[in-house]
């Protein structure tokens, strides 16, 4: 192995003790403290994984966790309801609606039934909107977060050749604008592309989220290439369990300089943008300066 890995379990953490350093300060000298609303609809165990993680690393920054778990058959009106309710409490500063969701509710309207200034997942047209304009929005926690570790490890982009595959409105798109917006040449590929392999060879930085276990090698990676790994597929190898992402780890890390792991790379650093990004919601509702200057 010839890449340093970039570990963003630990860049994660330094990132939730800045803001709890933060959110401290708001209570102290505001009396405020932030609030995330997450609601699950249903039963997936992954999807409870990811709430339970969640709520526990918003208390441990002190900040307010607020969960709702809905029954699989719950109605989109029930949904709508209670999003109006929590768009309506001024102790819920940011609002998480659990994706996927059961196929007789609308995505889309229920994303855009949250009020945009509580969107802590910035998925509502309006932000989409926002950011891809280059105006003042919500980001997307998980390209926010491969943002951070980029920059983190990378320095500047200025000019480079980025590689992202895939398009999900979730990943793939509002990437594309982050890397655009930090001057990098961006382009979008995905399962569909002519001559993949050859896409991403061209790149100085690749972002994999294409939910294909391991797809990308190391024959597909420029020598000293970046690559930031976004996958997480749940696969069973020799009988066992295991959680791989959309990069073959070891042969990409025999090419690139640098690469991150799965788990451990841009997972926890999701969830610390979720943390940062609800952060960000509270100070823009009270009218305080914002103390990380990500998310904007
Ligand atoms: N509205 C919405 N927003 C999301 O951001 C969202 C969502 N829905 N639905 C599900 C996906 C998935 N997701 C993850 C977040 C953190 C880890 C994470 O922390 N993973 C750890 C460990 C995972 C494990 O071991 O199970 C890691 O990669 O190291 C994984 C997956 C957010 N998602």
């Amino acid at each position: 192995m010839v890449a340093v890995k970039i570990d963003g379990k630990a860049f994660a953490e330094t990132v939730r003790g800045d803001l709890a350093k933060h959110v401290e300060q708001l209570q102290r000298e505001h009396g405020i403290t932030p609030g995330l609303a997450v609601i699950l609809v249903g039963e997936d165990p992954a999807s409870e994984v990811y709430v339970r993680n969640k709520g526990k690393q918003t208390r441990e920054c002190g900040m307010a966790s607020f969960e709702h778990k809905l029954e699989a058959t719950s109605s989109e009106a029930e949904l709508l309801d209670l999003i109006g309710s929590l768009n309506a409490d001024p102790a819920v500063h940011g609002i998480l609606v659990q994706l996927p969701l059961p196929a007789h509710i609308d995505s889309d309207k229920i994303l855009n039934a949250i009020d945009p200034a509580k969107d802590v997942d910035g998925f509502h047209v309006s932000n989409v909107g926002l950011l891809g304009t280059g105006q003042k929005a919500m980001v997307p926690c998980t390209p926010l977060g491969c943002l951070m570790l980029l920059r983190h490890h990378h320095g500047k982009l200025d000019g480079l050749n980025a590689v992202v595959i895939g398009r999900s409105n979730i990943v793939g798109k509002p990437m594309a604008q982050l890397l655009l917006r930090d001057n990098c040449t961006v382009t979008i590929a995905h399962s569909r592309s002519r001559d993949l392999q050859n896409i991403v060879r061209s790149a100085d930085i690749v972002i994999a989220a294409v939910g294909r276990p391991e797809i990308v090698t190391g024959a597909w990676i420029k020598a000293g290439a970046t690559v930031i790994d976004v996958g997480i597929n749940r696969v069973e190898r020799d009988g066992r369990k295991k959680l791989v992402g959309d990069v073959n780890f070891e042969s990409a890390a025999e090419v690139a300089s640098a690469i991150t792991p799965v788990p451990g790379g841009v997972g926890p650093m999701t969830i610390a943008c979720l943390l940062a990004n609800t952060l960000t919601a509270c100070c823009r509702a009270r009218g305080l300066p914002e103390p990380l200057g990500l998310t904007a």
